[in-house]
């Protein structure tokens, strides 16, 4: 039988006893957090980008490609509010790939390895007959306690996300389809939204030193990820339509199919989650501060039969955990 489902699939592969104590947090979060020394733990994560599933040739350059593949393990850091600091590559092949494109790649990795100051300091190298296989794994840090866990949100928190939604797909549609006529300046926006995401590490580290909070970025959509906050922490969250950021570059399209990319269309690599409202004041402060938008758009309730809710012109509806998976496309 085929795999139906990547959650599903994720939990039955979880390991039901671990020999080691010092790890804090195992499979279900952004990132595995380890307690190495006495006043930081270790936050380490992987994430993989397929050829013909996460890109062509025609939708992202090598550059492109290299700076995406690390740029979304620096986003899984960001949820947990690590710093990044070390990084490990392996790449599967194809010969119709050539060394130049394969070197740019790594040109694209080290561009915002630069920028976060993270060393490189392994991975592996193989052959294969069909598409190329980038998988990346990242290492960083975080003070002892301060993870930003899935599973802490509590009722009356607010829930927030950073940026702007549904641009990735946006992009990905522009550069998938003939839009000749589309304004370039938004072209140029949403297309760089899709190929070159910016983690939000600035912002993961504000919220792990306010205090309880719940964070994950945004890799599967907005329903996704606000599923998997209210599944971990036992909560329910209702979120508001009219609140959820849009860029002026988006409103190109129909409202239907801009919050149809807004809520499941994914890769947007923004942070959503939960806080107490009186570290929302701090934190949407400091962000101002950090140049970074940050919206409210709704709250966390005691659990309900529902994990999610959305409320559309007064209207509540359940928002189920549809997105990106991997083994439900085209459903
Ligand atoms: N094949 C696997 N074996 C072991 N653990 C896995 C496997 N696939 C995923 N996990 C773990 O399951 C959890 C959820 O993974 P998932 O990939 O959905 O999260 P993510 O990396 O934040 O999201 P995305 O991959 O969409 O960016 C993580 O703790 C991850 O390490
Ligand atoms: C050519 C092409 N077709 C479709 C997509 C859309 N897509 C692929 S993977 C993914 C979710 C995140 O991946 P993961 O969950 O593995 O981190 C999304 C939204 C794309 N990027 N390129
Ligand atoms: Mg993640
Ligand atoms: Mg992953
Ligand atoms: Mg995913």
């Amino acid at each position: 039988m085929s795999i139906k489902d990547e959650f599903q699939f994720i939990q039955k592969i979880s390991p039901k006893e671990l020999f080691h104590t010092n790890l804090r947090v195992g499979i279900g979060d952004d990132a595995a957090v380890l307690q190495t020394e006495e006043n930081y733990e270790q936050v380490v994560c992987m994430d993989t980008m397929i050829e013909g599933i996460h890109f062509t040739k025609q939708t992202m350059r090598p550059f492109d490609i290299g700076y995406k593949s690390l740029a979304i393990n620096i986003s899984d850091m960001a949820a947990m509010g690590a710093i990044p600091k070390f990084y490990l590559v392996s790449i599967a092949i194809p010969t119709s790939w050539n060394e130049t494109e394969i070197l740019t790649i790594y040109e694209g990795m080290d561009a915002i390895a630069q920028r976060y100051k993270m060393d490189l300091i392994g991975g592996d190298t193989v052959s294969t007959k069909n598409d190329l296989v980038i998988s990346v794994t990242v290492i960083g840090e975080v003070e002892k306690g301060k993870a930003v866990l899935r599973s802490q949100a509590k009722p009356g928190d607010i829930v927030f996300v950073t940026g702007t939604l549904g641009d990735s797909a946006a992009g990905l549609h522009l550069l998938l389809h003939k839009c000749s006529d589309f304004p370039h300046h938004d072209y140029k926006f949403l297309i760089s939204r899709h190929q070159r995401p910016s983690p939000r590490v600035n912002v993961g580290r504000i919220v792990s030193q306010l205090g309880r909070a719940s964070l994950n970025d945004v890799s599967d959509g907005l329903a996704s990820e606000l599923n998997e906050i209210a599944e971990a922490s036992g909560m329910t969250i209702v979120i508001h339509k009219k609140f959820i950021p849009l860029s002026q570059s988006i409103k190109n399209f129909s409202d239907d199919v801009i919050y149809n990319w807004a809520l499941t269309g994914g890769e947007d690599y923004e942070l959503v989650g939960t806080i107490s409202p009186i570290h929302f004041k701090e934190l949407k402060k400091k962000c101002e501060k950090e140049g970074v938008p940050i919206t409210e758009i709704g709250e966390v309730h005691p659990p309900q039969s529902d994990f999610v809710i959305i409320e559309r012109d007064g209207r509540h509806e359940v928002l189920n955990k549809n997105g990106y998976n991997h083994f439900k496309k085209g459903d």
